[in-house]
């Protein structure tokens, strides 16, 4: 398989002035950049460029066998971003890991497979962007799935990505699916239903016990492709704009720098910290930054790196009255979505329970961790806080100031007081009540100033940074409806930072749908 990996471009592929030209360059092999390589080379007269700063899989056991997921965290594969102190959080340092491998965070996440609430993508398009309610990009998601009962009304069959939900659930999580109807919520036996709440079956991006992901699902059958090429361990550097046209870039690989054309367009998928940090060391950014950095200005977008948004989480964790013995799927199964209020139009609380002990520094130093816990991950999905990601030197390699300012907005405190409180109380339902020997993270249930330090001390990221480079219309816009990069032609991006507002899920789904979305628009048929 990586034979077709390739160290060099084809030399057929030049143009008069001796560079490599292709009809497409897709910056970044990740979720997104992965989709958009197969679909545009699918296209056999078309000729696509791949550049991947990661280097390939190499059939890595812990990147493909979905119970070892947590292991890539921290390792070569991953970038180990880090947010800025916050004060709301104790001014810890919150780690924030990202993929770097070909297959992108795609290829290291935790394949829960979640579209979101029809009313995230029906409040995109009522802010401007046309084309992008709820059943208008339907038919993407289904053209995504291979779903595991086959086709339906908001289903795909045959797909690239393989969905299953769990056939059978670990103790844990089968006591917490009473916990949630004895509590009172409904039972989803799908959790990708146009407007979930409740708890139900998790779906995941696993098929036959393997991690199905953009790398496996789309690229991989394809890779022998002649007119696809792939980079491995190739940075791109800055785009080459002229007159306001993306001509093509510069990537380095084996610290040589090389110049590669584009006849088509410049596809930006190198995900919500580099997407922003690639147009603004090409002089496309807010211009008073940009000046204060040296960085020659070609056009001024104030709100690129702006609306950083992350979900943030926490995790409780508590002892079985047993051992944690057959780990299931994802260390997960089942999921609920619920409302920290009834009178919200749609759930902000999302809750998971996993078979595994996760806390952040901070709590593991306070807690004694007996072998046989396990943790329920507590999230808000639905956010206010945003935040903003900067460069902090012209230098490509650069560490970046990023801030997506966790929890900021007393309404997202509130909100997730709310959430620890639930998940404290499905506790108490007999089911789960009866398999828990003891609290352990919190050792007891917390209130008011007790509850609050222990989310300040124990809410980091739930791995969802998007909204960098924002889907819109008004001045903080980087691309429109079309994901046209606004004020350069033959520039698009297609990746996370696109959304303007963060799903109410996890974000691998709707990225997938997303560059499904930027394909259809660049072969012309959407
Ligand atoms: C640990 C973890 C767990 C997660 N769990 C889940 C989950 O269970 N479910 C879910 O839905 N979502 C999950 N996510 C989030 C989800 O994986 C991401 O939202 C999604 O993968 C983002 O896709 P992307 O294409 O925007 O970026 P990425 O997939 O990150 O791809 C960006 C790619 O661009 C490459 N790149 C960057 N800069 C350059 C450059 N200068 N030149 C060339 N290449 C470059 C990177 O190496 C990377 O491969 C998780 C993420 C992480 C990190």
């Amino acid at each position: 398989m990586t034979n077709k990996i390739e160290n060099s471009v084809s030399t057929n592929l030049k143009n008069d002035t001796n560079t490599f030209i292709y009809d497409y360059i897709i910056v970044g092999g990740g979720s997104a950049g992965c989709v958009l390589a197969r679909r545009l080379s699918d296209c056999e007269n078309i000729t696509v460029l791949l550049i991947e700063a990661g280097a390939d899989d190499n059939g890595l056991d812990r990147i493909q066998r979905p119970l070892r997921w947590l292991e890539n965290i921290g390792s070569p594969q991953d970038y180990l971003y880090r947010y800025q102190p916050n004060p709301i959080l104790n001014n810890r340092e919150i780690y924030a890991p990202r993929g770097k491998v070909l297959g992108g965070s795609g290829s290291i996440n935790a394949m829960v497979w979640a579209r979101g609430n029809q009313n995230d993508y029906d409040s995109w398009a009522e802010a401007g962007n046309t084309g992008w309610d709820y059943e208008s990009i339907l038919p993407l998601f289904r053209k995504i799935e291979d779903w595991d009962n086959g086709e339906n009304s908001i289903h795909g069959k045959d797909g690239p990505i393989r969905v299953e939900r769990p056939e059978k659930l670990h103790v844990i999580d089968a006591a917490a699916v009473k916990a949630g109807i004895s509590y009172g919520m409904p039972y989803m036996e799908d959790s990708n239903i146009p407007a979930p709440e409740g708890v139900g079956l998790m779906s995941m991006n696993i098929g036959h016990g393997r991690r199905s992901s953009p790398f496996e699902g789309y690229l991989k059958p394809i890779i022998d492709k002649p007119n696809l090429n792939i980079l491995t361990d190739a940075k791109v550097l800055k785009l080459n704009i002229d007159n306001g046209v993306c001509t093509g870039l510069i990537y380095r690989k084996d610290d040589k720098e090389v110049t590669v054309a584009a006849k088509t367009e410049v596809v930006l998928s190198a995900g919500t910290f580099e997407t922003p940090r690639i147009l603004m060391l090409s002089g496309v950014g807010d211009a008073v930054e940009l000046k204060n950095l040296g960085i020659d200005l070609k056009v001024n977008l104030p709100g690129v790196g702006k609306n950083l948004q992350d979900h943030p989480l926490i995790s409780l964790t508590f002892q079985l009255n047993q051992p944690l013995a057959d780990l299931t799927y994802n260390l997960g199964g089942i999921n609920y979505y619920w409302k920290s209020s009834p009178d919200l139009i749609k759930p902000d609380l999302m809750l998971i329970p996993i078979q595994y002990p996760i806390l952040t520094q901070e709590l593991a130093a306070k807690y004694e961790v007996p072998d046989n816990a396990f943790s329920v991950f507590v999230t808000l999905i639905d956010i206010k806080s945003k935040g903003y990601m900067k460069l902090t030197s012209s230098l490509p390699d650069a560490p970046l100031e990023i801030e997506p300012n966790l929890l900021k907005d007393p309404a997202d405190f509130q909100a997730m007081v709310k959430a620890v409180e639930l998940c404290m109380d499905l506790t108490q339902e007999p089911d789960l009540n009866k398999i828990i020997k003891s609290w352990v993270a919190p050792d007891r249930r917390l209130k008011e100033g007790h509850l609050a330090e222990f989310i300040r001390n124990g809410c980091s990221t739930y791995f969802h940074p998007v909204g960098t480079c924002a889907m819109g219309k008004g001045p903080d816009a980087v691309v429109n409806n079309r994901l046209k990069v606004i004020g350069v032609q033959k520039l698009s991006i297609a990746d996370a930072s696109v959304m303007p507002q963060i799903t109410t899920s996890n974000t691998n789904a709707p990225t997938i749908m997303i560059a499904e979305f930027a394909a259809e628009v660049l072969l012309g048929t959407r």
